[in-house]
This record gives structure tokens, sequence and C-alpha cells, in this order.
């Protein structure tokens, strides 16, 4: 490719965490000051689900029971939104899950993407469960209740821990504690973010 028409491939930040520690949350200050799109893949699969696609209702039984649904379906879904969204950086929220999420994004967005790092969300199980079951009053999410509350961390600490060893090998983890106050969490966010994207 010559210099003229050579482009900078997107800025991609993989964002987990247990369920409830916060990535949703922190996602919408780092749009807010940074100028990133906010893709999460939970909720590109429930708006799979609600479409009328004929992965409805296997994507619907896989969210109740905490289950990871096949790439196949996510990384398509994800390689769309970012496809609708030319010369902008993306937060990759819930994603990727488990080893197949993780081998598929580097299969197929790997000339697309700069992926740069993960933001991990570090949080107490106690206070995530606190959190989802006070969520659940409201939310609607057939997941925030306490028999798939146990599902979702059982997948999280047997799956995807293991990617984020997998980066935290590779130096590729920013690690924050999120078991405080929201505006002290982003604190920490905010200064990771300066040092690598610069601007705010
Ligand atoms: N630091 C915090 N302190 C107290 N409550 C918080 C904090 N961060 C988020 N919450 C609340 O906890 C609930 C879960 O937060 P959020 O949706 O951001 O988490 P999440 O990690 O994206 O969850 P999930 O993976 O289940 O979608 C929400 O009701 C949110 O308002
Ligand atoms: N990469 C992913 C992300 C999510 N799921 C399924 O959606 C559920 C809800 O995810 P949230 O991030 O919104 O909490 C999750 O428990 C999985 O069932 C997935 O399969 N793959």
């Amino acid at each position: 490719m010559s210099l003229e028409t050579e482009t900078k491939k997107p800025a991609v930040v993989f964002v987990l965490g247990g369920p409830g520690s916060g990535k949703g949350t922190q996602c919408a200050n780092i749009v807010r000051d940074f100028g990133f799109v906010h893709l999460s893949a939970g909720d590109l699969l429930r708006t799979e689900m609600n479409s009328g696609s004929q992965n409805g209702d296997m994507i619907s039984t896989m969210i109740k029971n905490g289950e990871i649904v096949p790439s196949i379906v996510t990384v398509k879904l994800l390689k769309n939104a970012i496809n609708d969204h030319p010369k902008k950086n993306f937060l990759v929220d819930g994603f990727p899950r488990n080893e197949e999420n993780n081998k598929s994004w580097e299969d197929n967005m790997t000339n697309v993407v700069d992926t740069k790092f993960v933001l991990f969300f570090d949080c107490p199980e106690e206070v995530m469960t606190e959190r989802l079951l006070k969520r659940g009053e409201h939310s609607g999410r057939s997941d925030d209740n306490l028999e798939s509350i146990k599902k979702r961390f059982n997948t999280f600490n047997i799956q995807t821990m293991a990617v984020i060893e997998h980066y935290g090998k590779q130096n590729k983890v920013e690690k924050v504690n999120s078991n405080r106050d929201p505006k002290d969490v982003y604190t920490d966010v905010k200064s990771i973010f300066k040092k690598y994207f610069g601007t705010y």
C-alpha cells in the first residue's frame, strides 16, 4: 500500500470483568470523553435475539444459562457494527469471553482493527451479585436472577479469566478495582485512556 492510500486501522479496547462489575457504566464515560463507539456484545446479541433471527431461540437459551454464544454469530455482529462507523475507535464490551471468541476475533479482525489492550474491571462476587439483583428489579433481563447469576460467574471464572490471563502474559491488561464509587473508578480509567490515547 502506498503512503498516500495507507489508512490507520481503528483502535479497539476490549472491556472485560465479571457480570455487574461496571463495564457498561464506565464505557459510557469513555464514550463521552474520548469519542469511542461502545459496542456491547451482550447488547448486540439481545438485539439479534429480538429481531426474528433464526438464531433467536439459541441466543435466548444461552443468555439465560450464562453460556457463550458461538463466535460465528457474535463476531459477525461486531464486524457489521464496526463497519457502520468508519474512522472511529471502539470499546468492545463483554468480548472476548472465551478462547473461541478470541481465536475468531484474531482470524477475522486482525487486518481490520488494531486491538490495543484489555480493560479489566475487578470486583468481588458478593458486590456484583448485589448490583445485579438490584438491576434485575427493573432491567427485564432474563439473566439478572440468582440462578442465572451463579451460572454467569461460573462461565466468567472458568472461560473468561483464561482470556484475561492470556492477554496478561503479553502485558496487555489494565486492571481497575471497580468495587468503589463509580467516579473513583473512572478516575483510574481516565488516566489509562490518557496514557494510551492522549487527548482530553
Ligand atoms: N462502581 C459502582 N458502584 C455501584 N454500582 C455500580 C457501579 N458501577 C455500576 N453499578 C451498577 O451496577 C449495575 C451493573 O453495572 P453495569 O451494567 O455497568 O455492569 P456490567 O459489567 O456492564 O454488567 P453486565 O455484564 O451484566 O452487563 C448497574 O445497575 C449499575 O448502575
Ligand atoms: N461475547 C459474548 C458476550 C455475551 N454473551 C452472552 O450474553 C450474555 C450477557 O452478556 P452481558 O455482557 O450483557 O452481561 C452473556 O452471559 C452470554 O450469555 C455471549 O455469549 N458472548
